[in-house]
């Protein structure tokens, strides 16, 4: 069995980039960049005016009643074409090219204008209100770095790049299926013994959210040859990565594992976490397999911890950074730490300007109505003594708060 840390380490060393896209802007949110995106222009491409008013010359001092007299206009879109000397003003609007030989707008409010002359209501101590160029961006310029997971505000700065498309990795596919006779889909007449099957459910959301384009192969019944056909189907399906869920551990029925083995080399087999300690990780030349275990809670809590993180990987992105480990106070006790790094259901909630965090007192692996009711897991380093109200704790955010 190893700890947490080096299995995050060897899904890092084994997972290579996935190839690169062309992805257009409008369809490039959640995306992660394969190549650094380069501004097409500098923004803003010439000064500009930042307010409706009058671009002038701005004589040192600049009083109260100073006249100009106005020469023409600079509409946005139409920029002034001739210059501006002292004693003369331009029109001008938000956003207009600022006229040559002008330094300076007056802002409207202090102003009159009477016919061809304006006169100044207001003194006008320094030059503003002009926008330089390239005060944004210059053409060239590295805008978002190789790696970035594209915002929707990342698209409109692209956008005012003038880049109408970008290169990305190829959208991770994720292939899963569960494991079990005893499972039947929501909705059905349940004989003895049967179980709903819940995780995949959750499973494919969590994969969109993090990028990654989800593929439900079902369920595979309690025989080698129902999973092998399972893994055949991942591979004709182009699957980056195969996610069986359950019959991981050491039940007579566990087939998934055992047929993972023939088909991956295995990286791990178990891990000193909890839940999830027969969570199990490999690479072929075709791809890889990452098994999560049955328990749902485990399941779901091994997608967030290393199914999250190598994804970051195949997206050219350290593992390490998929689950950042915030700061926050215990709103109640816990208890000392078991032999295994324990990952609590936890709720965090922002609370007088602070993080709270609340573990959930039901912690079992079956029970999904904690899991659903938290936002985050609790990390308990493996032996960590007691911790009492009010102490700091770390977590993991899988939700928002
Ligand atoms: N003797 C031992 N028994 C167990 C050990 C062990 O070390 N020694 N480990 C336990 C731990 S920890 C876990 S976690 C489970 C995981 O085992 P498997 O990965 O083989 O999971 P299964 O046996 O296939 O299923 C466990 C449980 O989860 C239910 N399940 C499975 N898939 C789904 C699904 N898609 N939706 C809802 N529920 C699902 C399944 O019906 C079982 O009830 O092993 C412990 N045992
Ligand atoms: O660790 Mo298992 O994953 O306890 O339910």
């Amino acid at each position: 069995m190893i700890l947490v840390q080096e299995a995050l380490a060897r899904i890092a060393s084994a997972a290579r980039p996935l190839g690169e896209e062309t992805a257009a802007l409008a369809e490039a949110q959640g995306r992660v960049l394969a190549l650094p995106a380069r501004a097409g222009l500098t923004h803003p491409p010439a000064a500009v005016s930042a307010m409706d008013g009058y671009a002038v010359r701005r004589p040192d001092p600049c009083p109260p009643g100073t006249r100009f007299t106005v020469i023409g206009g600079a509409p946005a879109g139409a920029p002034f074409a001739g210059s501006v000397g002292p004693g003369e003003a331009v029109r001008i609007f938000t956003g207009s090219v600022l006229p040559d030989g002008a330094d300076h707008v007056v802002m409207q409010e202090e102003t009159e204008r009477a016919g061809g002359e304006v006169r100044l209501t207001a003194g006008q101590p320094e030059a503003r209100n002009v926008r330089p160029a390239g005060g944004d961006f210059a053409a060239g310029d590295v805008l978002l770095p190789r790696g970035r997971a594209l915002s929707a505000v990342d698209l409109a700065l692209l956008a005012a790049a003038n880049l109408p498309s970008v290169t990305v990795f190829r959208r991770p596919k994720i292939a899963y299926f569960s494991n079990g006779d005893e499972l039947v889909p929501p909705g059905s007449d349940l004989a003895p013994g049967q179980v709903v099957t819940s995780t995949p459910f959750a499973l494919s959301g969590l994969l969109r959210d993090w990028g990654a384009a989800p593929l439900n192969l079902g369920t595979a019944g309690d025989t080698p040859a129902s999973v092998e056909a399972m893994f055949d189907r991942a591979e004709a399906e182009g699957a980056d990565v195969v996610v069986p869920i359950g019959g991981a551990s050491v039940g007579d029925y566990d087939f998934a594992k055992a047929a993972g083995r023939t088909r991956f080399d295995l990286a791990f087999e178990k891990v000193a976490v909890r839940p999830g300690k027969p969570v199990w990780f490999g690479k072929s030349g075709k791809g890889y397999v990452l098994g999560l275990p049955g328990n749902p809670a485990s399941a779901l809590a091994c997608a967030v911890l290393f199914l999250k993180p190598l994804l970051y990987a195949l997206t050219g992105r350290d593992a390490l950074a998929a689950n950042p480990i915030v700061e926050a106070t215990l709103t109640a006790p816990v208890g000392q730490g078991s032999g295994r790094e324990h990952y609590m259901r936890a709720v965090v909630r922002a609370q007088d300007g602070i993080l709270a965090v609340t573990p959930q007192s039901a912690q079992d692996t079956s029970l999904l109505s904690p899991f659903a009711a938290s936002n985050a897991l609790l990390r308990r380093m493996a032996g960590a003594p007691a911790a009492e109200t009010g102490e700091r704790a770390e977590v993991i955010l899988f939700g928002p708060l």
